[in-house]
């Protein structure tokens, strides 16, 4: 028997208080998965991705966790101080508390577990450096080492390129596909540009709620101009140049 999704939404409405955001969410997260969240600002992506992780009680529907997974969340770059007066090895470290129950200090396994987080996002050099005088790149590769210190199943990212030039957007994505083919873990990211996850996820849920939008599916599916055009409005077209996919809006009439 197959043991399920890592974690799931089956009839979910997500929102705040008595304001619902998106309903009838049906969403599973299987092991080795890596699903992008795509959507515009403020369309309800990050309420999603929260209310998958438990932090924010649904409004109606149900939530499942398969037993013995772990979530590791990294939040929004800009979202986190950059005063912290910490080394990025001590933010890393950070990640290790939950595990560390109250009271107990960070042993030599806990240091290990840093040391290989800092590894598998390439930044080992820099453990002992201030967080607030990395580059924003860094910064986002110190947020994913503290999540992966603490060894989850599943790795939940949101908007980790945002304000990044092009050639950092693309190192960052690179490291997520590694991260989800070597270290075999799953990934759910948010991000508002399908362009920059179109080449990478697997499976795309498209979210709007100012049009009542949920939508998902496995990428080629959902980068058909149906699927396109239920989340722009208008006819998007998607082309192959060089083995990579490019995604853009075309002359055609806005079909709101
Ligand atoms: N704590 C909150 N209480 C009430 N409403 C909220 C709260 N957080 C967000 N919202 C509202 O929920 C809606 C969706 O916001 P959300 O942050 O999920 O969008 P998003 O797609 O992640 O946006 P962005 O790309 O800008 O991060 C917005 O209208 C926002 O104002």
């Amino acid at each position: 028997m197959s043991p399920g999704p890592l974690v799931a939404l089956e009839g979910a409405t997500v929102g705040y208080g008595r304001r619902a955001i998106l309903q009838r969410v049906d969403l599973a997260v299987e092991a080795g998965d890596f699903l992008a969240v795509v959507g515009p600002n403020g369309g309800g992506k990050t309420t999603l991705v929260r209310s998958l992780l438990g932090a924010l009680p649904l409004l109606a529907g149900r939530r499942t966790l398969r037993p013995g997974v772990r979530v590791g969340y990294v939040p929004q770059r800009d979202h986190v101080d950059p005063v912290w007066p910490f080394t990025a090895g001590e933010v890393v470290l950070m990640g290790r508390v939950p595990a560390l129950g109250p009271g107990r200090r960070p042993g030599p396994a806990d240091h290990e577990a840093v040391r290989a987080a800092l590894g598998l996002v390439g930044i080992e050099a820099l453990a002992g450096s201030a967080y607030g005088e990395l580059s924003g790149g860094q910064r986002q590769r110190t947020l994913i080492a503290r999540a992966l210190a603490a060894e989850p199943t599943l790795l939940v990212v949101d908007e980790p390129t945002n304000g990044m030039d092009p050639a950092a957007e693309l190192a960052t994505m690179d490291l997520l596909r590694d991260l989800h083919q070597g270290v075999r873990i799953a990934i759910v990211m948010v991000s508002h540009r399908l362009e920059a996850v179109a080449n990478y996820a697997r499976a795309l849920a498209f979210v709007d709620k100012d049009q009542t939008l949920f939508r998902v599916g496995p990428v080629e599916e959902m980068l058909r101009p149906d699927g396109l055009g239920a989340l722009y409005g208008r006819p998007v077209a998607v082309r192959e140049l060089d083995g990579r996919r490019l995604v853009y809006p075309i002359n055609g009439g806005v079909r709101r």
